[in-house]
């Protein structure tokens, strides 16, 4: 598969296709005009524009997170805000569930962003005069719902991220997780089908960050939205996402799931920016298993399980374990052998003699 290939725009929820966005003064038809990405980006580099999105192709699938990774700088809050319909994209096509947003009015734009899509920022950016529940009912008040109603749906949304009680406080009385919280809140009342979010934990210390990735996994299992995701931390796109795009300079270098793109690298580039990445982290159980029955095998462990949390494992259990997947079906058996086998090959690929391919 070619690193920047799209999926299936058939079945996709959201996809763009030759996706620019350039700031500054510049024509549109020295991208249009050019023979290539490479051929525009060098007409760009003549000029005082610069492109944040360069010639970028992508599907996103229904229900999945998608996280957009990159040095800083590299687009990835460019790209989101285009995907987003924030921002106007300078050339291409953007389509929600096959429905072009680049061709339509800008009320209908609007009203289609206001029903479909919600967002949540690094800085929280709550209203530092309204309440929580004020904070939260915002979105409904915009859509016109009225008071007994979108009450009800705030304190809803206050209940699913576990702030009740604290209805009436103002953001200045919350601690950075609890505001993060109710951003969270407000993005969901309006029930949106397109979820994005920038760097949404990163204002907050570690231990916070991983609660919080732990409650977005919690409210994703019961929500089920499309989400478009911003990250620096290669272990929270790992933890969060079903794919990840690497963003350079405007472009996706590779688009996969983590897995994949460690394993594979598809080029220099990624190779150097994955070169950190702690693979006992990445692979999982599922990974390493062959499908197979598991009569007998009383133990179960989930197939998503991260080597490094299944170490535990080997702590207090000879094994084997039935491996299951999301639904409780078994598929296959994890040996302690194999499991063994399986840590010492991921420790062994963070040495710089590591191979190209895991298995
Ligand atoms: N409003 C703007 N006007 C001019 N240039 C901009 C504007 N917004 C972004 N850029 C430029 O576009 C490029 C991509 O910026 P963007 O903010 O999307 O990167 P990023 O990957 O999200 O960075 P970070 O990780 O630091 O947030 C950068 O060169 C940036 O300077």
């Amino acid at each position: 598969m070619l690193a920047n290939a799209p999926l299936d725009a058939s079945t996709a929820k959201i996809s763009c296709r030759g996706l620019w966005k350039i700031f500054g003064p510049l024509d549109a038809s020295h991208v249009t005009e050019a023979r290539s990405v490479d051929a525009a980006l060098q007409r760009i580099a003549e000029t005082d524009a610069i492109a944040g999105v360069a010639g970028v192709d992508l599907d996103i699938r229904e229900g999945e997170v998608f996280t957009l990774m990159g040095l800083s700088g590299s687009g990835k809050s460019t790209l989101l805000r285009c995907l987003a319909g924030l921002i106007e994209p300078s050339v291409g096509t953007l389509e929600y569930d096959g429905q072009d947003l680049i061709h339509m009015g800008r009320g209908a734009l609007r009203t289609l962003r206001r029903n479909k899509t919600s967002m949540v920022f690094q800085n929280f950016a709550l209203l530092p005069n309204r309440t929580v529940l004020g904070n939260i009912e915002l979105p409904l008040e915009i859509q016109g719902l009225d008071k007994a109603r979108r009450r009800a749906r705030a304190l809803e949304m206050i209940e699913l991220v576990g702030l009740a009680g604290r209805e009436s406080h103002y953001p200045s009385e919350l601690s950075g997780g609890q505001q993060q919280r109710v951003g969270i809140a407000r993005s969901l009342t309006t029930d949106p089908e397109l979820w994005f979010l920038d760097e949404p934990f990163s204002a907050l210390d570690p231990l916070i960050r991983r609660q919080m990735q732990d409650e977005l996994l919690r409210l994703q299992a019961q929500l089920r939205k499309t989400v478009v995701f911003v990250t620096h931390d290669f272990d929270e796109a790992v933890k969060i996402s079903d794919r990840i795009a690497i963003m350079r300079n405007g472009r996706i270098e590779q688009c996969d799931t983590a897995i994949n793109i460690i394993a594979n690298p598809a080029n220099d580039y990624i190779r150097e920016f994955v070169s950190d990445v702690d693979w006992t982290r990445v692979v999982t159980v599922g990974d390493v298993t062959a499908p197979g029955p598991a009569e007998g095998v009383a133990t179960t462990i989930p197939a998503g399980t991260t080597l490094r949390d299944a170490a535990r494992n080997l702590l207090d259990s000879n094994g084997p374990w039935a491996v299951t997947d999301d639904a409780g079906r078994t598929t296959g058996v994890l040996t302690r052998q194999a499991l063994s086998g399986a840590l010492e090959r991921s420790v062994a690929q963070q040495t710089p003699e590591r191979g190209r391919a895991y298995a």
